[in-house]
């Protein structure tokens, strides 16, 4: 858990709109740390993983507890993608195919969990919507609050928090190996204070920041010169794991990582969501990337966390069908909300 604060990089729900049409984040809320003798310490059925399937960073945690076998330690439950007005909704307010209603306390939206650890958290960001209340959330069911809303943090402590608990090969899987960390907290570091600058080589958690926040920026922009500078600096980007990836399974050290973890997420959307909701069409991964899309199609058809994580409905549904209030900025992206239909397949066989 070394490396630098960067949730600020990479989280939407603090984001405000500036003039220029692209976004400005604020400070995230719930950062602590799963570890044997401190307040939250490392239990079976304690946790509980609150998640939406459409959301980039919420299925880290999903891939990551998938591939380190915590499905019986860490209980899961999946809201509605439907993004709406009073945040996510739980699946008996929104009913869609694996959608889930809150085992613990039945609530309605994933914001009444958030006020449920903290009442004072209500907090003006956006006209349209209250308050913002992001997915993923590892809720302690102990102390009935929100341990850490941080998907990049939450990965680390499924990494190795549990390892007691598990398997020898379970525990023996290390996401973050010592040997790669200095590069890793290194590139976080970069991140941190100078996300704006172009992407260097090896960069890998970085570029992958990059990319999301490329995407969010692309997406979001209202202004042309903002769209165009972004879309231009994602393929940029693309380009550089392009580069990377040739003749290579893994971005860093012949090795899965949460490198690969973290980038998995956003290019496995790109196709099916990106390119069309974001106008991120310069080229497409399975035309413009052989590098990317093998590396893509391997870990999706190879390793079952990743398949398994990866509900394209879901996907489709939580970008094209959001944010239903006219007044939401980003209900401007798609106010129709018709859910394109290709590209089929969403993703290619090997
Ligand atoms: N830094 C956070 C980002 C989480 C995030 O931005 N989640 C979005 C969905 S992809 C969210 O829940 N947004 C809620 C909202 O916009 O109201 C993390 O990586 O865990």
């Amino acid at each position: 858990m070394a490396s630098r604060d960067t949730t600020e990089l990479s989280d939407v729900s603090k984001m405000k709109s500036e003039v220029d049409g692209s976004f400005k984040r604020v400070t995230s809320t719930f950062r602590s740390v799963i570890e044997a003798g401190g307040q939250f310490t490392p239990e079976k059925d304690r946790y509980h993983l609150y998640v939406s399937y459409a959301c980039p960073w919420a299925t880290r945690t999903l891939i990551v507890r998938k591939l380190k076998g915590l499905e019986q330690i860490i209980p899961l439950t999946v809201v509605s993608p439907r993004l709406g007005e009073h945040g996510w909704p739980f699946g008996n307010v929104d009913e869609f195919p694996g959608a889930e209603a809150d085992p613990l306390y039945n609530s309605n939206y994933i914001n009444d969990l958030y006020l449920r650890a903290d009442p004072r958290i209500c907090v003006p960001v956006r006209p349209a919507r209250p308050a913002k209340f992001t997915v993923p959330v590892l809720w302690d069911k102990k102390l009935n609050t929100v341990v850490n809303n941080e998907s990049s943090e939450i990965i680390r402590m499924f990494n190795s928090a549990f390892n007691d608990m598990l398997p020898t090969d379970k525990a023996a899987l290390d996401l973050y190996p010592e040997p790669l960390r200095a590069e890793i907290d290194a590139l976080n570091d970069w991140v941190y204070s100078d996300i704006n600058s172009s992407l260097t080589w090896g960069c890998f958690i970085l570029l992958t920041y990059d990319l999301q926040t490329a995407f969010i920026m692309r997406g979001f922009a209202t202004q042309q010169a903002v769209y165009e500078k972004a879309v231009v600096k994602l393929f940029e980007g693309l380009d550089k794991v392009e580069q990377i990836l040739t003749g290579k399974d893994y971005l860093v050290g012949g090795q899965l990582s949460e490198a690969d973890v973290r980038l998995f997420v956003t290019v496995i959307r790109f196709d099916p969501a990106y390119v069309g909701h974001f106008k991120c069409n310069i080229r497409t991964i399975r035309d413009g990337y052989p590098a990317i899309h093998s590396w893509l199609r391997k870990l999706y058809w190879t390793i079952p966390a990743f398949k398994d994580s990866t509900f394209f409905d879901h996907i489709k549904g939580g970008y094209y069908e959001s944010h239903p209030n006219p007044t939401d900025d980003m209900a401007q992206i798609n106010p129709t909300r018709i859910i394109p239909v290709g590209p089929l397949p969403h993703i290619m066989p090997l």
